[in-house]
C-alpha cells in the first residue's frame, strides 16, 4: 500500500518572496552544456530562511547551536496539523485543540498561501502558546507564515520561548492543501556549518 506524500515546501525560484531586505533567491550556471561543458552546474545565492526552512537556535541566540549541530529526530516523525485560521495576530492557547500527545505541531494560518507576494501582516504565535506547547511535551512547532513572531517584533518573544524550551521551528510551510490531522513529518535541515537556518524539503506522509 503506497502512503500518499504531500509536499508542504515552497518552490525556490527567482522572485521567491523573501523577508524585506533579505537576500533574493538567484541561480546562475557555473558550467553549461550549451557551451561545451559535459555537465550543467549551477550556483545559488539565497537566504538561509528561504521558503520552507528550519531555524537553528543560533538564529535567535548568538552562542546557541548552528543548524549543522541540531539533532534530526524532531524533524522526522508523527505530527499534528492544526487549522488556526482566523486566530488574528497571535495564535493563543484557546485556538488549539487537544494535542493528544503530539510531539510535533504544524499550524495553518493562511487561507491561501501567498506564493507570489510578500505579506507583511501574518499570524504569529503568542509566547504563552509556546510555553503551553512546551508543557504538553511538544518538540517541534511549524507554521506556514514566515516567522513564529510578528514581523515587526523587536522582543522576539516566541523565539525566546522556543530557545528556553529547546523546541525546534519550521517556518514557511505550505499547508493550504492539507486536512487537519496526523501525518508523518519529514523535513530535514541541511548540515550548514555556522548556519542560522536551512531550507528544508518538507513533506507529510500518511501514517502507516
Ligand atoms: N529573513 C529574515 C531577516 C531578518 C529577520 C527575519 C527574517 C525572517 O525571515 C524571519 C525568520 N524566518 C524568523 O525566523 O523569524
Ligand atoms: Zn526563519
Ligand atoms: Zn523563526
Amino acid at each position: 500500500m503506497t502512503r500518499r506524500i504531500r509536499d508542504i515546501s515552497q518552490r525556490l525560484h527567482p522572485g521567491l518572496p523573501v523577508w524585506p531586505g533579505d537576500t533574493p533567491f538567484t541561480q546562475s550556471r557555473t558550467w553549461q552544456m550549451e557551451q561545451g561543458s559535459p555537465v550543467n552546474v549551477s550556483a545559488l545565492t539565497l537566504s538561509t530562511h528561504s521558503g520552507a526552512h528550519a531555524d537553528a537556535p543560533l538564529h535567535y541566540s548568538a552562542d546557541a547551536p548552528d543548524i549543522a549541530s541540531v539533532h534530526l529526530a524532531p524533524y522526522l516523525g508523527e505530527c499534528l496539523v492544526v487549522d488556526v485560521r482566523g486566530s488574528g495576530p497571535l495564535v493563543g492557547v484557546g485556538d488549539l485543540p487537544p494535542l493528544d500527545g503530539a510531539r510535533r505541531v504544524l499550524l495553518r494560518t493562511f487561507v491561501a498561501f501567498p506564493h507570489e507576494a510578500w505579506v507583511g501582516e501574518t499570524t504569529a504565535i503568542a509566547a504563552q502558546t509556546i510555553e503551553w506547547l512546551a508543557g504538553e511535551g511538544v518538540k517541534l512547532v511549524g507554521i506556514d507564515g514566515p516567522s513564529i513572531d510578528p514581523q515587526d517584533s523587536k522582543d522576539m518573544l516566541a523565539h525566546k520561548a522556543v530557545l528556553k524550551h529547546d523546541i525546534r521551528v519550521l517556518e514557511g510551510l505550505v499547508l493550504d492543501h492539507v486536512e487537519p490531522g496526523r501525518y508523518e513529518l519529514i523535513a530535514l535541515p541541511l548540515p550548514i556549518a555556522g548556519g542560522d537556518a536551512s531550507p528544508v524539503r518538507a513533506v507529510l506522509r500518511d501514517l502507516a
